[in-house]
């Protein structure tokens, strides 16, 4: 996973080796401080030369100069690192994602994946800039210390050499705990998100059922788990931090007392006194910024794994390697032998066999969860088959790419999902870099015309989130203009009208019968009214296809269709009469 990792920082090498060398360099001028200072009282004080004395401190002011141009350099374009990694960790998640099939985001949560792709990552970008540079100048000012303390007086050194294993101890120990802690948190933050998420997206589902209460209930147990979680890592945070403090005042204290000693004996000049008080100091500051490590690191690594997992989940529908783009569809369907299930053992299809003339319409009718919608996402390949195969024009599916195969069909759902933009952009999205004509002659198709010239903003009306600011039926007409737009020779209509009423409904479907001329078209409908023209009625239940014919034929023989269309006979009188 370290080798993963460290491959991020290839193409930005050059940007890495500057905030490196010079994060390297500035550690070492804080090393060469104490030394300077030993110098400065052994050795120029005593000659009481204030020319001199002038001297040494424009040299400091000149280093301390560069160390502000060095501390600005790793600040700016360390950072830059992170943010280059982070930002390219970020591009290949996303487009990750979009590789990811149907299945995949039947079983996810949008809140985990958000987080996924904004705050792990972060994290993330967090230690691509700190984690190799913090650790390499703590090992190195830790042990440069040790060894310039070393060289300053050997009894002194050896005395601070006993107290280090302890304050080691307490940060192994303490890290260790902040690790997990941290992972656990991630855990919660995750799922925390995913609640948020759900919550506010349902909230008009909450607002209507009265739950307010419930998702308060349900919230507040989150957030005090959230809560639980953080304190504990704060608990941690507090005994390390003032562990360090005390460890290091301890030392310091030692060190001033047999330091003292040592110079009222005269083993010890003033100059290497007061260097060795400050080379304690000196030595410390790694610890604080290991602590410092130890607490963005695993928050890091645990982001990186998510993120690896992100990339390493395999999309079940690719390209075959020996794909080719589809040609032109005319658009004659076969299904053969197909066999297909959601999970594993239990088929919702089984042996499915079809013929779909091209530029026909064949409506599917059957009891809810017979397969309707099941059988027609086989076709843009949102699910693969399990056994058999579907062909237009007699090439298999699996033999075209994706994008050429899903460039090739239309689908008008239920349930239609805008962006939070215009009525422009929103058709648009049918074909990107459609020109304005042909964005006003798709929304005149679809009889769009009257609700823009309606609006004072026209085209440019922003829709609100997923189109809450339009009605069910603009809605609608919305997703029959980018198709007029896309302009597919096959069609898919789920549902399209069955939330709407009557009468926009007639007015939809006739949109509809326009939008179906010369196409391919699968029809799912609950209403066997808007189905009665279609060139060929299919009828499914969960054995599978019961009975296939026109509407005539279906409804003179005994069977679900004739059934069906009784009930449904019954209950429109009802509603007339
Ligand atoms: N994404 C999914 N994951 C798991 N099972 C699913 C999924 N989608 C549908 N199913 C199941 O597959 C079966 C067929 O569902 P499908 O939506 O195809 O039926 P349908 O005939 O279109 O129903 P309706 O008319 O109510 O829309 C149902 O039992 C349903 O619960």
């Amino acid at each position: 996973m370290l080798r993963r990792f460290f491959g991020y920082y290839r193409p930005h090498f050059r940007l890495f080796l500057l905030d490196f060398s010079c994060a390297v360099l500035a550690g070492l001028l804080e090393l060469g401080f104490p030394v300077a200072v030993k110098a400065f009282v052994d050795n120029l004080l005593p000659r009481q030369d204030w020319t001199l004395i002038l001297l040494a401190a424009t040299g400091l002011l000149l280093i301390y100069l560069l160390n502000t141009g060095l501390m600005a350099v790793v600040t700016y374009w360390g950072h830059m690192l992170g943010i280059n990694i982070e930002t390219e960790m970020r591009r290949k998640a996303f487009d990750h994602l979009q590789k990811l099939s149907f299945r995949f985001y039947d079983n996810q949560k949008t809140g985990h994946l958000v987080a996924r792709v904004t705050r792990d990552l972060e994290e993330v970008g967090e230690v691509a800039h700190h984690g190799p540079e913090d650790l390499f100048i703590a090992v190195m000012t830790f042990l440069g210390a040790f060894a310039l303390m070393f060289s300053v007086h050997v009894p002194l050194a050896l005395l601070t050499a006993v107290i280090v294993p302890l304050i080691g101890w307490a940060s192994t120990h303490y890290g260790s705990h902040m690790t997990n802690t941290w992972r656990r948190l991630f855990g919660r933050v995750g799922a925390f998100n995913a609640r948020i998420e759900e919550t506010v997206g349902g909230m008009r589902v909450v607002q209507a059922f009265g739950n307010e209460d419930h998702e308060r209930a349900l919230f507040a147990q989150d957030n005090a788990q959230y809560r639980t979680t953080k304190l504990e890592a704060y608990r941690i945070m507090a005994a390390s931090t003032s562990l360090n403090y005390l460890g290091m005042r301890l030392t310091q204290m030692v060190v001033m007392l047999a330091g003292s000693y040592f110079v009222l004996n005269g083993q010890l000049s003033n100059g290497e006194f007061v260097g060795f008080l400050l080379l304690v100091g000196v030595f410390f500051r790694p610890v604080e910024k290991i602590s410092a490590v130890i607490e963005t690191y695993p928050k890091g690594i645990a982001g990186f794994r998510r993120y690896c997992e992100l990339l390493d989940t395999a999309p079940d529908i690719t390209d075959a390697p020996d794909a080719i783009p589809a040609p032109a569809l005319r658009g004659e369907i076969r299904y053969e032998h197909v066999r297909f299930g959601y999970l594993p053992g239990k088929p919702v299809l089984r042996d499915i066999d079809l013929h779909l003339p091209a530029g026909g319409t064949v409506a599917f009718v059957g009891p809810s969860g017979a397969g309707k919608t099941t059988l027609c996402s086989l076709l843009p390949r949102f699910y693969d088959v399990e056994a058999g195969r579907i062909t237009i024009d007699g090439l298999d599916i699996r033999g075209m790419t994706l994008a050429s195969l899903r460039a090739q069909i239309g689908i008008v759902q239920q349930d239609v999902f805008l962006f939070a933009g215009t009525l422009r952009e929103n058709i648009a999205y049918g074909r990107l870099g459609a020109s304005e004509a042909e964005i006003r002659e798709a929304a005149r198709r679809a009889k769009l015309d009257g609700l823009i010239e309606r609006l004072p903003e026209g085209l440019d009306t922003v829709v609100g989130e997923r189109g809450v600011k339009l009605s069910g039926g603009q809605k609608q007409r919305l997703a029959i203009a980018r198709i007029f737009l896309k302009n597919p020779p096959i069609l898919i209509l789920d549902e399209a009208t069955s939330a709407l009423d009557t009468e926009t409904e007639r007015a939809i479907q006739q949109s509809l019968a326009e939008l179906a001329r010369g196409r391919t078209t699968l029809v799912i409908a609950h209403r066997l009214a808007t189905i009665r023209n279609a060139d060929r009625i299919v009828v499914v239940d969960e054995s599978g296809i019961v009975a296939q014919g026109r509407h005539e034929e279906l409804v003179a023989r005994p069977g679900l269709y004739q059934r069906l269309s009784a009930v449904q006979e019954t209950h429109l009188g009802r509603i007339a009469g």
